[in-house]
């Protein structure tokens, strides 16, 4: 049960604790998966910045040593792990090891997915199956596995969702369209849930944003993305990853079970073919 409220007055101003302090993370362990390339190299980057233990994940060895090099040269904490999100013993296991060897982690930046685009007509079984398992499945064995560890350490937790603008639904790719709103539902239901064990659980949805991740799309379909916001252009790795600093610290101590959309006003304006544009609607 929470405390009894007390109205703040100067003096509390004057103390609470400031968002985006240059150490506001240290003594904090931060696991974001997906982080060797894109939206999670620029996060963990930020929160390395900030003073935290960061640890990287991905299936890809290579690219996760690069990121932990180049952020270790900076005298900054990194570490990484190879492991793909799909593997649920795989996942247990790495929660497990993160336990032993750093106490276990504070913040879960769950960035890892992907998918191909198509329109779903198209779709093949294994094809469908394929991007539901790494953006719904995979997404939901890491939030489990973290509140596993937290509920049972007795110890407080914030986890952020990497998914994807899905309120007008998302053409040429129906899939992750379904997968990331499922991520949506599943976090607002266990924001409650797992209010009783101190976690917060929130959503972050990028528009159109310049990754390496891009290098998926056809020319044609790309180079209609930095149109289809009425800011008109992309936006970058680095501004995901000072939205998931936002809602890991203090800042969003109040904020749970929200999706936090970062798309330039896209949902708002403009159309997005993540196919291409059909003669249809030419
Ligand atoms: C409103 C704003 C929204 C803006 C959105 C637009 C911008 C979005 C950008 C991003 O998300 S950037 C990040 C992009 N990065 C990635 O997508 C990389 C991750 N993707 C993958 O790793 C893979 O594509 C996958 C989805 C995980 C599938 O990997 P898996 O290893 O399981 O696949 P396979 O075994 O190779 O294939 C399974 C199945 O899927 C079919 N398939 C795979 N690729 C394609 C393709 N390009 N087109 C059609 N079908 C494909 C494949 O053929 C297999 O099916 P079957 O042939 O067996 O039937
Ligand atoms: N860029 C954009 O415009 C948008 C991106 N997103 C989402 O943001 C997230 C980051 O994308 P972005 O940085 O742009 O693109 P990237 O392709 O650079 O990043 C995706 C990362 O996820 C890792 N990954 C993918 N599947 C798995 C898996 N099964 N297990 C472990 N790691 C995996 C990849 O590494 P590896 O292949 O080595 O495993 C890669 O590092 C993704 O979920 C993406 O779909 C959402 C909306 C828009």
């Amino acid at each position: 049960m929470a405390d009894s409220p007390r109205v703040m007055g100067d003096a509390d101003f004057a103390r609470a604790p400031l968002p985006f302090s240059a150490t506001g993370f240290a003594g904090k362990t931060v696991l974001v998966s997906g982080g060797g390339s894109g939206i999670g190299k620029a996060t963990a980057w930020l929160f390395a910045r900030l003073g935290a233990q960061v640890i990287v994940t991905g299936r890809t060895e290579e690219k996760l040593v690069t990121t932990v090099e180049a952020i270790r040269a900076q005298g900054l904490l990194a570490d990484y792990r190879v492991q793909d999100i799909r593997d649920y013993d795989g996942v247990a296991t790495l929660f497990a090891e993160l336990y032993g060897e750093y106490g276990g982690v504070d913040v879960l930046i769950n960035n890892a997915g992907g998918q191909f685009p198509q329109p779903a007509i198209d779709f093949s079984k294994n094809g469908f199956d394929a991007v539901v398992a790494n953006n719904l499945n995979g997404s939901w064995y890491m939030m489990q596995h973290a509140a596993l560890q937290w509920r049972d350490s007795a110890k407080a937790g914030c986890i952020v969702n990497i998914v994807a603008v899905v309120p007008r639904g998302m053409a040429g790719g129906a899939h992750t369209c379904a997968a990331r709103a499922g991520v949506i539902h599943l976090s607002k239901t266990v924001a409650v849930e797992w209010a009783e064990y101190g976690i917060r659980v929130n959503c972050v949805a990028p528009g159109v944003i310049f990754s390496e991740g891009m290098g998926v799309y056809s020319e044609e379909a790309r180079s209609a993305f930095d149109q289809s916001n009425p800011m008109r252009r992309f936006g970058t790795p680095w501004d995901i990853a000072q939205s998931c600093v936002f809602l890991s610290d203090s800042s969003a101590r109040f904020i749970t079970g929200e999706v936090l959309t970062v798309d330039g006003g896209g949902q708002l304006w403009g159309d997005l073919w993540m196919a291409g544009k059909p003669d249809y609607f030419k």
